[in-house]
Order: C-alpha cells, then sequence, then structure tokens
C-alpha cells in the first residue's frame, strides 16, 4: 500500500448515501469504502482517489442505505401465503392456520418457507429478520446459506407442537441451537414465547429467569388485540404487560410484538422498563387487530422497530411496503399529516429494528466502524423521477422492486436484482408443488412424511 492511501475490499460510488445516522441526513456524491466487511470509510466523491480498492462499482442513480431489518416474521409461513384471508386473528389461527400448520409443517416445509421468504426479502431490501417459527434448526441453515442476517426466536407454548412436545422440550432443544450456535456471526438464537394467551404465567417466569441469567431477549405476541387484553383482564385480573412486569419479563431484552392496544399507562411501563415495540401495520389492519400508537411510544421514549408479520396475514415480506404503510396508518389514526415523517419511519425500518434485536452496535446504520450490511436502491424509474428528497422518494414512492444490490457482513447477496446465493427457479417451483399438495387436501400420517416427499 502507497503511503497516505487506504486499501479497501470494495468501494462503492452512489448517487445518495442514507446513513439514517444523523436522522434526515442525505450525502451527496460520497463514496463508501469495505474492509473485511465493516465500513471503513464514508467520504466526498473527489476524495475517493486517496483510497485503493480491489472492486468498484458506480451506482450513479441510487441511494445506498442500511439493509432493512424485518424485526418480526413467521419466514416459512410464506408457503401459507393467500391460503385464509379476510379474517380476524382468532379464527385466522384457530380455525384455518393452526389446522394447517398442524397438517404439514415440517423440517421440509420449513426449509422450502424460509428459502421462499429469504428470496423475497432480499428482493425487497430486507437484510436482516427475526423470525419465530417452528424447526429453527432448518431456519438457521437457510439462513447461513442464503447470506442474510437472522435472529431466530425458538417457539415456545404450554402444548405440543410439530417442533416440541411442552415447555421442557422447547426451552431444551432451542437453548441447545443456540448453544450450537454460538459462534455464528449472522445468527442470534432468542426466546420465543408464542403470546400470554399460549404460554401460562409459570412457563414465562422460568423464561424470564434463563433469559436474565444468559442475557437472552425475549421475543413475544403481546396486546395484539384488545380482545386479548380484556380477555386476559376477566381471566387474572391484569393486563398482560403488567403480568410480564410483575414476572420480570419486561426489560431492554423484550420485544413486544404488536401492541395494538396501549394506553397511557403501558406506554409508561414499556418506557421505564426499556422494552421494545416490534410494529407490523398491515398485518394489523389485515386482520383489523388495531392500530399500535407509533407516535406516542417514539414520544415517550420507547424504541419502536417494524415488522411484517408472516405472509399469511400480510400478505408479502416487503419492508418498503411496511414502511409506506407504517407513515400512512400513523397520519390517519392521529389526524395529523405530520406524524411519522419519512425519515422517522426509515429510521425505525433500520436503527429501531437494529436496538430491538440487540444488534445496534453493529447494523442499522451506515457509519465507519459498522457491518457493511447494506443495500442500494435505483430511483432512476418513472414512479421515483424526480427525486427532490431521497428520503421522501425512497419510503412513499418506492415498492421494493428498485432494490438493486444487497451486501450483508461486506458480502454481496444480491446484485442486479438477482439473489447470489439462492436457485431462484427452483424456490418458487417448490413452492408451486408446495401450493398444490396443500390445496389437495389435509395430509394423512403427520408431520414428518413431508420430508421424504420433497427432499
Ligand atoms: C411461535 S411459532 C409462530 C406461531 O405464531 C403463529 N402466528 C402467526 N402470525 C401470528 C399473529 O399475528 N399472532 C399470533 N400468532 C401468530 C403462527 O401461525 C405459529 O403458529
Ligand atoms: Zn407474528
Amino acid at each position: 500500500m502507497t503511503t497516505g492511501t487506504t486499501a479497501a475490499d470494495l468501494l462503492i460510488h452512489p448517487r445518495w448515501i442514507v446513513p439514517v445516522v444523523p436522522e434526515g441526513q442525505v450525502l451527496e456524491q460520497h463514496s463508501l469504502a469495505i474492509r473485511d466487511g465493516v465500513i471503513i470509510a464514508i467520504v466526498p466523491r473527489a476524495e475517493a482517489a486517496g483510497i485503493e480498492a480491489a472492486e468498484q462499482l458506480e451506482l450513479p442513480c441510487h441511494a445506498l442505505l442500511p439493509g432493512l431489518v424485518n424485526a418480526h416474521g413467521h419466514a416459512a409461513m410464506a408457503l401459507l401465503r393467500g391460503y385464509a384471508d379476510d379474517l380476524p386473528l382468532m379464527p385466522w389461527l384457530q380455525e384455518h392456520i393452526w389446522p394447517a400448520e398442524g397438517a404439514w409443517v415440517s423440517d421440509a416445509f420449513v426449509r422450502d418457507g424460509v428459502r421462499l421468504a429469504a428470496l423475497e426479502m432480499l428482493e425487497s431490501g430486507t437484510t436482516t429478520c427475526s423470525d419465530m417459527y417452528f424447526f429453527p434448526e432448518v431456519a438457521a441453515r437457510e439462513y447461513l446459506a442464503t447470506g442474510l442476517r437472522a435472529q431466530l426466536a425458538f417457539p415456545i407454548f404450554d402444548f405440543p407442537t410439530a417442533w416440541g412436545s411442552g415447555p421442557d422440550d422447547y426451552l431444551a432443544k432451542g437453548l441447545a441451537l443456540r448453544d450450537e450456535l454460538r459462534h455464528e456471526d449472522r445468527i442470534t438464537v432468542v426466546f420465543g414465547p408464542h403470546a400470554p394467551y399460549t404460554v401460562g404465567e409459570d412457563t414465562l417466569a422460568r423464561i424470564a429467569t434463563l433469559a436474565a441469567e444468559l442475557d437472552v431477549p425475549v421475543h413475544i405476541h403481546l396486546h395484539e388485540t384488545t380482545a386479548e387484553v380484556l380477555q386476559a383482564v376477566e381471566a387474572t385480573g391484569e393486563r398482560p404487560v403488567d403480568t410480564l412486569q410483575r414476572i420480570g419479563l419486561l426489560g431492554p431484552r423484550t420485544q413486544c410484538v404488536h401492541m395494538t392496544d396501549a394506553g397511557r399507562q403501558d406506554i409508561e411501563l414499556l418506557a421505564a422498563t426499556g422494552a421494545h415495540v416490534v410494529h407490523c401495520p398491515q398485518s394489523n389492519m389485515k386482520l383489523a387487530s388495531g392500530a399500535c400508537p407509533v407516535t406516542r411510544l417514539l414520544d415517550a421514549g420507547v424504541n419502536v422497530a417494524l415488522g411484517t408479520d408472516g405472509a399469511a396475514s400480510n400478505n408479502d415480506l416487503n419492508l418498503f411496503n411496511e414502511m409506506h404503510s407504517a407513515a400512512l396508518l400513523a397520519k390517519l389514526s392521529t389526524g395529523d399529516a405530520s406524524a411519522l415523517p419519512a425519515a422517522r419511519v426509515l429510521t425505525m425500518a433500520t436503527l429501531g429494528g437494529a436496538r430491538a434485536l440487540g444488534l445496534e452496535q453493529r447494523i442499522g446504520s451506515v457509519e465507519p466502524g459498522k457491518q457493511a450490511d447494506l443495500i442500494a436502491v435505483d430511483l432512476s424509474g418513472p414512479a421515483q423521477q424526480p427525486v427532490y428528497n431521497p428520503l421522501s422518494t425512497l419510503v412513499y414512492a418506492c415498492t421494493g422492486g428498485e432494490v438493486s444490490h444487497s451486501w450483508v457482513a461486506g458480502r454481496a447477496v444480491l446484485a442486479n436484482g438477482r439473489p447470489l446465493q439462492l436457485d431462484r427457479r427452483a424456490v418458487l417451483s417448490r413452492a408451486e408443488d408446495w401450493r398444490a399438495r396443500i390445496q389437495a387436501g389435509p395430509r394423512q400420517g403427520g408431520p414428518g412424511n413431508a420430508d421424504k416427499e420433497t427432499s
């Protein structure tokens, strides 16, 4: 290396960089250098000559920003997209989704479902996802292969499912998986108790103790509907969030998914304990569950992340769509057009997600020293032109299809709109196979047979 130059593996020259920190900033005609998977420099284009790079990439019409963080989903449910629509939460779950999962979920279902979900997420700008679903060991293998970063929230219920026989079994399997994957940089394994209405207080208290001892996050559906809250109050005399607080399960490691029913006291409690909220606006609207009071949470100092939920209730895994919906829903539900502006919603979809998942030191913004989890978005199309303000264009005028490149820890995972580690045709063909089999009718013999049929 010549004196005065910096060595990089990759030097990117985009039209704009949206670093997210500070919120609202847009850098024009700057270059970004990556070495060993880490962002090492962001400099004005004119100064990029001082950086010697093994590879350079010109992106003349693109915005470069942090990869999006989908902070809540059930990836393999991509195979149940469109299986049951236009229903409220409980009939949807109890009469349609849980019976289908009982009949079809197996390791092969999860393998093919995660591949489909990973393909959709990568093509629409997500580089990190949180996945709460059965057979997380299979999902982990797929995330390692496809290049995505993932938090796996291993499922815990008080009753048996395809993946476990009861709380002891779920906890043993989940913690063994966490141990097995402890050296994998891109994967974290956390507790995933499904909800307070499917996991009793004894099990939740056990999880609280283990989570504190091991310093492991807890990801839980919470206050998804007002009916859930009212039923809990009737049965226990407490709102679920108060139960979690009483048993020690509410704190900076807790990721509360949904929170559509959150009054002033709930919000104060979340803020005081440092718990995170994952907002899933499209799933909440489609199931008519309610609207999370995002602006009041943010005003109170609660970190809010953004998630799609599963494709069976959204019905996509596209965080560009989710950002757009989050902004519009906030404006509609508060009657305030200035609620949740573009810069704020982009923070939720990046740094807010990273913070909720305990990854803020590593990802969520474009800053030297952070992992190079980045996406490039081509803003030259007719639906994006003219670009007065790239933040506005990204949130209000993009659909995800404009994402051309993405990198996770500096490794290219999408180039020219195509995934590099996934066989797109094979993934789509497997999804169609599952659709045909599921639509043909209930499978006899229980989970397990699907492995032999599709591997
Ligand atoms: C712990 S494995 C995931 C489990 O959750 C179910 N699920 C999917 N979407 C929702 C939702 O919006 N609320 C509650 N539960 C949901 C999924 O079908 C799995 O059984
Ligand atoms: Zn969910």
